[in-house]
C-alpha cells in the first residue's frame, strides 16, 4: 500500500519532497515550466498544512548543455507559488541541514540539483540506495519523504528510492494521480487504440510489443520514427534518406522487433503515405510510390493516413497518444500530429505520455485530454507493463 498526503500530518514536521522539474532550458533561464506548474498542487498543499519543506531534484545529465543549477527554478517556485521558495546552493552538506533546521512552519528551500553529487547518477537497490552519502546526510534534518517525481520514477537513484527505506515515504499529488491513471489502463473503455509516434524507436515498439501480447490494445498505429522503422520492418522501400537517417540512429534491431510484431499482430498498423521535402515544401507520396534515391527522410504521415488513422481514433474508447507523428516543431511536418492529436482529444478518455508529446499539443494549441502525463521515460515504462523503482520503494 502507498501512503499518500491523506495519510500525512504535515504541522510543523520536516517534510523532503523529491520533484521533477528536469526542464527545457534557454539561455535566459527555464524555456518551459509546465514541470514546475504541475508540482504547485502538491508543495502548496504542504506548506498549507503547515510543514517546513525541503525540495529535492534534478537538471540535466552530468556533461549535458542542460546541467545546471537550480537557481532559476527556485525563482519561478517562488513565483508560482503563494508561499516563500528559497534557493540554498548545497544538497546534502552541513550547510543544507543548517538551511533545512532554519525553516519556518510554512515555508520551503530547493536544495541544489542533486546530480551535482556523483552517487546521484548511479542506479542502486533501496538499500543501498539509503546507505549513500545524499541519504545519509539529509536524513537527520528530515522527518518524512514525500515523492511527487513521477517523470523520473523509472530510476532507482539515491534520492528517488534511498529515503523511503530510512524515513516514512508517501507519494505526493503527481504521483498518486499518474499512478491512478497509468497503472489502470486496463479498466479503461474500449476500443482502446494507442498512437504510438515520435524518435524513441526501442520503447516505442517495446512498449508495442507489451500491450499487444498482453491484449490491451485494440490497435496501435504507428507514426513518426517508429512508423518509418515499422515501414521498414514491413519490407517497403522508404527510400535511401529515411533508411540512412535509421541506421544512423542505429535502430536497425528494432527492424527485426517490428518485424516480429508485424507477423505476428494485424491490430499493429503502419502508415501509407509519408511526407517529405521537396524543394523546401511538403510533398506527400503513398509510401508504394517512394523513389528508391530520396534526399530527404520522411519528416510525417500524409493525408491518406491521417484519414485512415482519425476512422479508427474516432470510434476509440480510449486513445492512448505518445510521441508525435513527425517532426512538428517545424510547420510543415506538423500536419499528421495536429490533426491526429485533434482527434485523439475528442475520445471519451484520452491520455498523453511523454516531454516532447506533452510540448506538442501546447505548441499546437490542442487541450481536452482526460490525462497530459509529466512523464516521458515513466510512462513509457508503465504503459509497457514494467515497475517504477521509485513506486516499488514507496510501497509498504
Ligand atoms: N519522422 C520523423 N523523423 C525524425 N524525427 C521525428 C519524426 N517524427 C517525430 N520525430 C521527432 O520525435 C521527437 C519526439 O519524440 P520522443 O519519442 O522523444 O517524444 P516523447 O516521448 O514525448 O519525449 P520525451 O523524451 O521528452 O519524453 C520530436 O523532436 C520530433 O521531431
Ligand atoms: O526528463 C525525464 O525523463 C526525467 O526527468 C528523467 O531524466 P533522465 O532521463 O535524465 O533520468
Amino acid at each position: 500500500m502507498i501512503r499518500t498526503l491523506d495519510d500525512l500530518d504535515c504541522e510543523g514536521v520536516a517534510v523532503g519532497v523529491r520533484i521533477d522539474i528536469n526542464s527545457p532550458l534557454s539561455e535566459t533561464g527555464l524555456a518551459d515550466d509546465a514541470r514546475l506548474r504541475a508540482h504547485v498542487e502538491t508543495l502548496s498543499e504542504l506548506l498549507e498544512r503547515g510543514a517546513r519543506v525541503a525540495i529535492l531534484a534534478h537538471q540535466g545529465r552530468p556533461g549535458d548543455d542542460d546541467f545546471s543549477t537550480l537557481a532559476a527554478h527556485a525563482d519561478r517556485l517562488d513565483e508560482l507559488l503563494s508561499f516563500s521558495v528559497d534557493y540554498c546552493d548545497a544538497t546534502f552538506s552541513a550547510a543544507a541541514r543548517e538551511r533545512v533546521a532554519e525553516l519556518e512552519d510554512g515555508e520551503a528551500v530547493l536544495l541544489e540539483n542533486t546530480r551535482f553529487y556523483a552517487e546521484e547518477y548511479m542506479e542502486f537497490d533501496p538499500e543501498r540506495a539509503a546507505d549513500t552519502h545524499l541519504v545519509e546526510g539529509l536524513v537527520p534534518a528530515l522527518d518524512v519523504y514525500v515523492n511527487d517525481a513521477f517523470a523520473a520514477a523509472h530510476r532507482s537513484q539515491p534520492s528517488l528510492v534511498g529515503f523511503p527505506q530510512r524515513l516514512p515515504g508517501y507519494a505526493g499529488r503527481v504521483m498518486e494521480r499518474e499512478l491512478d491513471v497509468l497503472a489502470a489502463i486496463e479498466d479503461t473503455p474500449q476500443p482502446r487504440v494507442y498512437l504510438l509516434g515520435g524518435a524513441k524507436v526501442g520503447d516505442s515498439i517495446g512498449v508495442a510489443r507489451s500491450v499487444l501480447e498482453r491484449g490491451l490494445a485494440d490497435t496501435v498505429l504507428t507514426a513518426g520514427l517508429v512508423g518509418n522503422v515499422c515501414l521498414l520492418a514491413s519490407g517497403a522501400e522508404l527510400g535511401t534518406a529515411s533508411a540512412e537517417f535509421v541506421y544512423d540512429q542505429g535502430y536497425w534491431d528494432e527492424i527485426d522487433r517490428a518485424g516480429e510484431l508485424l507477423d505476428a499482430h494485424d491490430e499493429l498498423r503502419v502508415p501509407m503515405d509519408v511526407a517529405i521535402e521537396r524543394n523546401g515544401e511538403r510533398h506527400e507520396i503513398p509510401v508504394a510510390e517512394l523513389p528508391q534515391e530520396t534526399e530527404t527522410p520522411a519528416m510525417d504521415v500524409g493525408s491518406e493516413t491521417v484519414a485512415a488513422y482519425s476512422e479508427i481514433l474516432e470510434d476509440a474508447g480510449t486513445v492512448i497518444l505518445n510521441g508525435p507523428a513527425g517532426v512538428f516543431e517545424e510547420e510543415t511536418f506538423a500536419h499528421g500530429t495536429r490533426e491526429l492529436y485533434s482527434t485523439a482529444s475528442e475520445a471519451d478518455h484520452s491520455i498523453v505520455g511523454g516531454g516532447d508529446t506533452a510540448a506538442a499539443i501546447r505548441r499546437l494549441g490542442i487541450d481536452g485530454f482526460s490525462h497530459v502525463s509529466t512523464g516521458g521515460g515513466a510512462s513509457l515504462a508503465l504503459l509497457a507493463g514494467d515497475s517504477l523503482p521509485a513506486v516499488e520503494a514507496l510501497d509498504e
